[in-house]
């Protein structure tokens, strides 16, 4: 039994997968209820723990106490140059985030075809994989990515530092109609937000289509399905991932999957020197 813990900056995350690589338990809590949460319920245990940790060396002090009752083998991940089939391009491969990474390696072995990756959460992640070829071996190439603010953090950064707009972000609505022209104060910020957003995807699909195949579209994280709804009323963005002939994944759990898949044997042993 695998527990995989994802903790972002805003949320911390977290799986236990069982022999057969399904989740058999799954839960969230914020950051700031780390010390309270308890990981698994008494019933079930965990012979090893993957955790990628973007939150800071405090909250890793906390994660540790929070895994002190089980007797597990403990990883903390860190991204390399290479690892289950995926190669990092980042100049210092280490200071990818680790939730980026892991989604890298989960979004790959989704599809093992070029993919851009949503990652949006506290902030949004952009990143592309190109698939490659070497000798008949296909593997995946991390070329790089952006780095946004997240929706809620464009919204309440507004906030912060002007003197008239409202310093709370607008109540993220799925359903909401994304208007360009946005007559009110919140609709407006809400508005930018998720344009800034969509046209950031949209030019890192056309970037990454014009250096291989159009690319498979999978989001995660708290706002996907957010980013979800804006893509669907958004002509520009949908029109292109539609002639991909595949719609756009929404993965639950990618950085999760991708921790599980760390953990596979097979890719641990060869994650340092061939591709697998
Ligand atoms: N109930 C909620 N509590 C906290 N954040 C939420 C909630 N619903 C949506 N969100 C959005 O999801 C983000 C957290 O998503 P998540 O992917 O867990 O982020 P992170 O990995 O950065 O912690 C928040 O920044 C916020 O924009
Ligand atoms: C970009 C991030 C802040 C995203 O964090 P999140 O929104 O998931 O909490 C995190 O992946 C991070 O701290 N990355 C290190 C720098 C980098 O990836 O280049």
């Amino acid at each position: 039994m695998v527990l995989t813990i994802d903790a972002g900056n805003t949320k911390t995350k977290w799986a236990l997968f069982d022999a057969s690589g399904n989740i058999c338990h799954q839960d969230a809590c914020l950051n700031a209820e780390i010390a309270t949460a308890k990981l698994l319920p008494d019933t079930l245990n965990c012979t090893q723990i993957m955790i990628s940790n973007v939150a800071g060396a405090q909250h890793a002090e906390q994660l540790q106490q929070s895994i002190t009752p089980y007797s597990a083998a403990i990883t903390w991940v860190t991204a390399s140059k290479q690892a289950a089939g995926v190669i990092n391009n980042y100049t210092t491969p280490t200071s990818l985030g680790t939730d980026r990474w892991a989604a890298l390696i989960a979004a790959w072995h989704l599809h093992h075809a070029t993919c851009v990756v949503v990652n949006a959460g506290t902030a949004t992640t952009i990143d592309a994989i190109i698939h490659r070829e070497d000798k008949g071996r296909s593997y995946g190439e991390f070329i790089g990515g952006m780095i946004l603010p997240g929706i809620d953090l464009m919204q309440t950064s507004l906030g912060t530092a002007t003197a008239q707009l409202p310093k709370t972000a607008a109540q993220l609505n799925q359903q909401a109609v994304i208007k360009p022209f946005a007559n009110t104060t919140s609709d407006a910020i809400f508005s930018g937000a998720i344009h800034a957003t969509l046209g950031a995807i949209t030019q890192m699909l056309q970037a990454t289509e014009q250096l291989s195949t159009m690319p498979k579209l999978i989001i995660s994280g708290g706002n996907a399905g957010v980013i979800e709804q804006a893509l669907l009323q958004q002509d520009s963005a949908y029109s292109m991932i539609q002639h991909s002939q595949k719609t756009v994944t929404i993965a639950d759990n990618l950085v999760l999957q991708g921790l599980y898949l760390l953990a596979q044997p097979v890719f641990n042993a060869t994650s340092q020197s061939t591709l697998s």
